[in-house]
């Protein structure tokens, strides 16, 4: 056939590194930039056949999120918005995956397996973020649908979240909205100005996309929201020591920003799909108001309207484990609002929040936005209409109403999420501070262990624990039981290369005590000798080690670690006195 012609000559402009492979993860493809060019052709044809397929529109967004400039990757938005089934997921691994010579037969089995009608016509839109990689590759994904014969629409600089509304604006034939730039700032800026009073808010927009949407939106939202808009992408490298990353990760705040004591702030990630807010006290402390801390305003302000309104609608929490004790906690035993757990990935989370008449899901980082189910919302807009309804019934009703037109509910969107934060600080009459006091989080760290494979931990339970390997979940037991409120897990990452150590526990001190010992957790010789040689061990455990003493100078600074017992102790309980030796050196 022709169009397989135009695949087998437009590829070898495309060629495989021989041997490379990489795994469609938990958002697409996602590595160094400079071998993803076969990886942008090769989804463009898989994009085609999804869309010939669903007969609808099919995203695909250039993109590596928060991960560093150098970085690229790509990622499939479904139909509705939403992300790929995990079967087209293997077919995105394995046409990626397959050598030059079998790229066309990879091709035909998929079109056989899924019977595809190769005659359908297929249309594909396509974004990217800031890297300066993102103009060759998009061009690539470009050229992979017109050599299938598919039709594009480039929108060239987008977020994520835009350009996943896109995509469910044009195959809801405009229901949702009209598929443009312009049109999302309407949608979400009309919602805005009929909720909210004046504002003023600072947003560090990671250097990335965020940052210059943001200010495109800014006449929609006419000085109801005054943003200051820092790390605006006129200089600084995107998410370099600045983003919703490393403000989660560090607990501290962005370089670059002019942050006054209790300002209300907060940071966008790569590509906008992130939020956290934060502030810094008089005594210069930092507080983080994260994904759990935007859950839990968001969930209580909906559970309020709905009983306001005389609304019997099921309201529901989607966290994951990173999400904090306490805010579960909270939600469970104050909120009385049912909480589900999953595993990490936004995929899993939305999905898990369509379960419920009202789904509000977040990953701790700041991932999630809202799902109202179409019963819901039918519900919520007779009510409006309905001329029996009381004032007070109809208020919370109508407030129901244009919160859902001010949320993307197709995925998390740190500039939706923005508005809708601060719709609900506004009517609630609340600052930050007394956001931040509804519940105080357990001390938490993240630690990125490197190994030679991360595929030896595999984890059950929504990744709470370990299953291999073998001794590794009863080493953390024991660990993690002479601590209160403790709690810790390690699950391999699904978008670098790395094994993530999450602790929490009820003072910082236990906390980082904790991570120390288990470090040594993964020195006991049954564990090591499976995935990591001795000189990596040293090298990372004397890294982590470092970070943890420095972040806890940094946070308590009142604690002297080296008159500390039981830091000493835990110290002394490492087996390489050289550790102690290099950290003190390094601190001191
Ligand atoms: C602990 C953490 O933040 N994990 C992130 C990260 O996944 P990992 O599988 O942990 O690498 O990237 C995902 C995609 O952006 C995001 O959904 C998830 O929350
Ligand atoms: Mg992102």
């Amino acid at each position: 056939m022709a169009q397989f012609e135009e695949v087998s000559q437009k590829s070898k402009l495309h060629p495989k590194p021989e041997g490379l492979a990489l795994q469609y993860g938990t958002a697409g493809f996602r590595t160094d930039a400079k071998h993803l060019d076969h990886i942008m052709f090769r989804m463009g044809l898989l994009a085609t056949l999804r869309s010939k397929k669903t007969k609808s529109t099919i995203g695909v967004m250039v993109t590596a999120s928060h991960n560093p400039e150098e970085d690229n990757g790509v990622k499939l938005i479904d139909p509705m918005g939403e992300m790929v089934t995990a079967v087209w997921e293997g077919y995105a691994t394995q046409l990626a995956n397959t050598e030059q010579d079998s790229l066309l037969k990879e091709l035909k089995d998929i079109i056989e397996k899924e019977d595809i009608d190769m005659s359908e016509p297929a249309s594909i839109y396509v974004g990217k973020d800031t890297r300066p990689s993102g103009a060759s590759l998009s061009r690539a994904v470009l050229d992979g649908v017109s050599s299938l014969g598919g039709k594009t629409h480039d929108y060239g600089l987008v977020t994520t979240p835009q350009l996943h509304y896109m995509v469910c604006c044009c195959n809801t034939h405009g229901c949702y909205g009209s598929p443009t730039v312009e049109g999302y700032y309407q949608k979400l800026s009309q919602a805005f100005l009929q909720l909210t009073q004046n504002k003023r808010l600072l947003v560090d927009g990671a250097n990335g996309i965020g940052a210059l949407k943001m200010r495109e939106m800014e006449p929609f939202l006419r000085s109801k929201l005054q943003v200051v808009l820092s790390n605006d992408s006129s200089s600084g490298k995107l998410n370099h020591m600045c983003g919703a990353d490393y403000v989660k990760v560090q607990q501290k705040a962005p370089q670059g920003m002019n942050m006054g004591v209790g300002e209300c702030c907060c940071s966008f990630d790569g590509d906008a799909d992130r939020i956290v807010y934060y502030y810094t006290d008089s005594k210069g402390c930092f507080h983080l108001l994260d994904g759990d801390k935007i859950a839990t305003l968001i969930s209580t302000y909906l559970k309020e309207l709905l009983t306001q309104a005389g609304l019997n609608l099921q309201i529901a929490v989607v966290q994951t484990a990173y999400a904090n004790g306490s805010s579960t906690r909270y939600l469970e035993d104050v909120m009385k609002v049912a909480v589900c757990c999953t595993k990490t990935g936004v995929k899993h989370l939305h999905h898990a929040a369509q379960e419920y008449d009202i789904g509000v899901y977040f990953e701790a980082n700041g991932h999630g936005t809202v799902l109202f189910s179409k019963a819901a919302q039918k519900q919520i807009q007779e009510l409006v209409k309905d001329p029996n309804t009381n004032d007070e019934r109809k208020r919370a009703v109508k407030l129901l109403e244009s919160t859902i037109n001010l949320i993307n509910q197709t995925v998390g969107d740190a500039i939706s999420d923005m508005l809708v934060i601060e719709t609900v600080l506004a009517i609630r009459g609340m600052s930050v501070q007394d956001w931040h006091a509804i519940y105080t989080d357990l001390p938490n760290r993240q630690l990125k262990v490197t190994v030679s494979d991360r595929r030896v931990i595999d984890t059950t339970d929504a990744e709470r624990r370990a299953v291999t390997p073998e001794g590794l979940q009863d080493a953390i037991d024991s660990l993690v039981k002479k601590y209160k409120t403790a709690r810790s897990f390690v699950r391999p990452s699904g978008t670098e290369d790395v094994v993530r150590v999450y602790a929490e526990a009820d003072t910082q001190v236990h906390m980082i005590i904790m991570l120390i010992i288990y470090l040594n957790i993964f020195n006991c010789k049954c564990i090591f000798s499976v995935f990591m040689c001795r000189k990596t061990l040293i090298v990372w455990l004397m890294r982590s080690v470092w970070l943890c003493i420095v972040s806890l100078k940094e946070l308590e600074t009142s604690q002297n670690l080296y008159t500390n017992q039981a830091f000493m102790q835990a110290v002394s309980l490492n087996p390489s006195s050289e550790i102690y030796e290099y950290c003190k050196c390094t601190v001191d």
